[in-house]
């Protein structure tokens, strides 16, 4: 029997994403309820699928049913026998797809707050709507029903929306024009609920210990007895979550590689080995190729571009070296096969990135992790992380007995220092950027704010400014200290250390000039993404 994904092993809900911001919010309250559920592209063919849904939720969308390129479900989702809820462009695809001249744009458009009021009809109907009479919902819409389609009638309605929620009379097919995955809409949950579990009669037996244990599970049939797997791991909580789960799984064949690319933060190499290694029993190797990736970065001063790609391949370069090395000696013990599995801690918005229907967006920099090296190796991919967002796979490190330490570590790019040294990165340059950047965090832990803060790091400016140091005049440099709130990372603020301590600012910007060599001034970057971006390249 081949490993089980997790839609074979528990009832899943099926999302059809037509691009809205809030589609992997569906999922997300889903799982909540311990319902799980999977989002993938509005345009799925329900033929392709090796798996039944127990329902299916179409989601909100910027198109306008009615345009010409707008994007249809597959028909065939209105035949599959089970129940679906439209939300927003969900609900307009649904009235389309029975009438396609009953979709128009609004003479009003509605956006924000609006109250719902519930009309009863009989049991079966009311059952989206079972246990809620009137409430505040979040609109987000244009375009408005024009007239019911035949079938269907009314169960909800606000002052600007007649058709704010509409039921078909005979099969489970809900629509509602407001948006229940959204925190503003406070019944929202409930309503999902209402479908999920009374409509679609999914169980609610999602649960982490769960997703554990099965998925360990998974990764022992796919690897087989004596298959062997290399993973790229950083010390960051993404890599390290997936490899504990690969050594409970399958011990020491899985191989754990760390980069130290001479552009890690100050003692984290030593330090990730030693937590990794001691307190979590991870097969580690780390392999210090500063030498190299600093060498290949000398005289690049231009194209921050150019930095992130020299890295990005010096990277793969290192990783394959040190695979076939690590191949050719397994070839010697009897227990273990060739390597033929990579693993790789890609989470759930990494996914939908790739497959959310929401056309090319522009590149603004190009993100460098190991992306380059299945094509490559011919490896077949292990993710174990990837139906899970951030915030579970910190839950799932709790669960494995990861450090909270290590578990609540702020994000650090691949690319590391390189990217927060503006100008050539030298070694000298590098010691500056590490050596502030360590003032810098250990002060916010030691302020008790590093849980408060979602990001922070010390750059290096490419400029020099004059400073006066022991009544002597000098001519260093700068350092711009960032920290930034976000969720998500796609937006962000500064973090405002003033709210919380007047003076913390003005403290680390005095150490800093007094225990690095070569800075004498000290900035704090208040950009917000956007405009600005997180790092600095
Ligand atoms: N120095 C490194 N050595 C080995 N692998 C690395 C290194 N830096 C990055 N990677 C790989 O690139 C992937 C992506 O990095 P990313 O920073 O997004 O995730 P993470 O480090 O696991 O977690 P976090 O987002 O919390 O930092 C990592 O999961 C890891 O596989
Ligand atoms: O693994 C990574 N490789 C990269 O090349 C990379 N570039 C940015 N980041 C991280 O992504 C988040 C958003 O950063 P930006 O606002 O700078 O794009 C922030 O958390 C950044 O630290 C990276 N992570
Ligand atoms: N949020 C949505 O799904 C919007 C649907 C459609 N674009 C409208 O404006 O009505
Ligand atoms: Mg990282």
């Amino acid at each position: 029997m081949g490993a089980q994904e997790p839609h074979e092993l528990f009832d899943t809900i099926l999302v059809l994403d037509f691009g809205s911001q809030y589609s992997h919010l569906i999922t997300r309250r889903l799982r909540e309820l311990n319902v799980y559920s999977e989002m993938l592209p509005c345009t799925q063919k329900l033929a392709d699928l090796s798996w039944k849904p127990k329902g299916i939720i179409l989601s909100g969308g910027p198109y306008s049913v009615y345009e010409t390129d707008a994007p249809h479900a597959d028909p065939a989702v209105f035949e599959a026998g089970v129940p679906i809820l439209g939300i927003c462009y969900g609900l307009q695809e649904m009235a389309w797809h029975y009438d396609t001249s009953n979709v128009l744009a609004g003479e009003k458009r509605e956006y924000g707050a609006a109250t719902i009021r519930v009309d009863k009809h009989d049991k079966r109907v009311d059952r989206l709507f079972n246990g809620i009479d009137e409430f505040v919902v979040w609109m987000s819409h244009g375009d408005k029903l024009g007239h019911l389609p035949a079938e269907f009638v009314v169960i909800a309605e606000t002052n600007n929306a007649p058709f704010a929620g509409i039921a078909h009379q005979e099969r489970d097919f809900y629509g509602i024009q407001f948006h229940p995955e959204v925190t503003h809409t406070p019944r929202g949950t409930k309503i999902l609920q209402n479908f999920a579990v009374d409509i679609c009669h999914a169980s609610q037996n999602w649960s982490m210990s769960q997703f554990v244990d099965k998925e360990i599970e998974r990764i022992r049939t796919l690897v087989g007895d004596k298959g062997q797997v290399i993973g790229a791991v950083s010390g960051g909580v993404d890599s390290t979550v997936a490899a504990k789960l690969m050594k409970e799984a399958i011990g020491d064949r899985f191989h754990a590689v760390l980069v130290d690319n001479g552009l890690l933060r100050l003692n984290e190499a030593v330090e990730v080995k030693k937590t990794l290694t001691e307190g979590l029993g991870i097969n580690l190797t780390v392999i210090d190729a500063s030498d190299l990736f600093l060498s290949r970065l000398k005289g690049v001063t231009d194209d921050p571009e150019k930095k992130r790609k020299i890295i990005g391949n010096t990277f793969i370069d290192v990783f394959l070296d040190k695979a076939k090395q690590i191949e050719a000696e397994a070839r010697n013990t009897p227990r273990a096969g060739n390597i033929e599995w990579l693993l790789q801690g890609t989470l759930y918005p990494d996914v939908i990135e790739s497959i959310s229907f929401k056309g090319p967006s522009s590149t603004i920099k190009t993100h460098h992790n190991v992306g380059g090296l299945p094509a490559k190796m011919d490896l077949k991919l292990i993710e174990p992380l990837r139906e899970l967002f951030k915030d579970e796979v910190r839950e799932l490190g709790t669960q494995l007995g990861i450090p909270e330490d290590l578990v609540w570590r702020h994000p650090f790019p691949g690319p590391g220092i390189g990217i927060r040294i503006l100008g050539e990165v030298t070694p000298e340059q590098v010691r500056i950027a590490r050596e502030a950047d360590h003032i810098f965090i250990s002060e916010i832990k030691a302020a008790g704010l590093y849980r408060h803060i979602s990001q922070a790091f010390a750059a290096l400016l490419p400029v020099k400014a004059v400073g006066v140091m022991g009544d002597k005049r000098v001519h260093d440099q700068v350092v711009a200290l960032r920290a930034v709130v976000t969720t998500d990372f796609m937006t962000a603020r500064m973090f405002n250390f003033w709210e919380h301590d007047m003076d913390f600012v003005e403290r680390v910007s005095t150490r800093i000039v007094n225990e690095v060599q070569g800075v004498c001034r000290v900035f704090y970057d208040t950009t917000s993404k956007p405009p600005g971006t997180i790092e600095m390249e």
